[in-house]
């Protein structure tokens, strides 16, 4: 829903990036179907699918060199016709995506040169232009440092949040932390069980124990809550 920040939260491979790929189109659902403001996903034209819905993928591959800014402005191709291809204004959207991400200084930088948070922080730039009502993530703040975390995790807040066009976003995360910070709405998925609705509701200690398979514990600062998985028994001290 526009307005809405869900962040898909649970163990490694419990299925957080097939669902990713399966609400984008990219993996056919075993049973059902995804829909789309009631179109179903697979009968949607693709260059009006990239309107709707984009991905940002775990990794980026790139197979050969091109600058920061060329790599940013391929996600304006779903706004593209004919000879239209990097007009000016396509050059203005990616360079003002480029600063969201505080990568401005890399514009004419080569993306094989890039390091991994940096390159990660290009290719949001690159959904950030490509504009989508939907924007799904696939571990948005991976290779962020701890600035760099709160950069991205902000800037998706803001797009949720911002009128008069809210986005809708949906993002995998590993970081219950950042997720209770700047989340609207949690997907919590357990072995054969899920839990899902606003944030405050679903990160509750007993909810993340039984997801994650391990208890945690919850500090409470006055301002927010910070959850700290624990181990069972305490490691031996020096
Ligand atoms: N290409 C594939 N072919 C077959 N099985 C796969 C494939 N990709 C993933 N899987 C399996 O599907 C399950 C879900 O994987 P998925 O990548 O969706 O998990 P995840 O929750 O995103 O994990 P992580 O937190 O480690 O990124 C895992 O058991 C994984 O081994």
């Amino acid at each position: 829903m526009p307005g809405q920040f869900w962040c898909v939260l649970g163990r490694n491979g419990v299925g957080k990036t097939t669902l990713l790929h399966t609400l984008a189109g990219l993996n056919r659902p075993a049973n059902g179907r995804v829909l789309i403001r009631n179109d179903d996903i697979q009968d949607i034209k693709p260059q009006q699918l990239a309107r709707l819905r984009g991905l940002l993928a775990q990794q980026q591959a790139d197979a050969f060199s091109s600058s920061v800014l060329a790599a940013v402005i391929a996600g304006r191709h779903p706004y593209q016709f004919g000879f239209g291809w990097d007009r000016e204004e396509d050059r203005a959207q990616a360079m003002q995506a480029l600063q969201q991400v505080n990568m401005a200084a890399f514009s004419e930088h080569d993306v094989l040169r890039l390091s991994g948070g940096e390159r990660q922080r290009v290719a949001l730039a690159t959904l950030l232009t490509q504009d989508p009502s939907l924007l799904m993530l696939d571990e948005p703040t991976a290779h962020q440092d701890a600035a760099a975390q709160i950069v991205v995790m902000a800037l998706l807040h803001k797009l949720s949040n911002e009128l008069p066009r809210q986005k809708a976003v949906i993002a995998a995360c590993h970081d219950i932390n950042l997720v209770a910070r700047y989340a609207s709405h949690v997907l919590l998925l357990g072995d054969g069980q899920t839990w899902q609705g606003r944030v405050d509701r679903v990160l509750q200690p007993e909810l993340l124990q039984a997801a994650f398979g391990c208890p945690f514990e919850v500090l409470e600062n006055g301002k927010r809550r910070l959850f700290m998985p624990v181990a069972d028994t305490a490691p031996a001290s020096a």
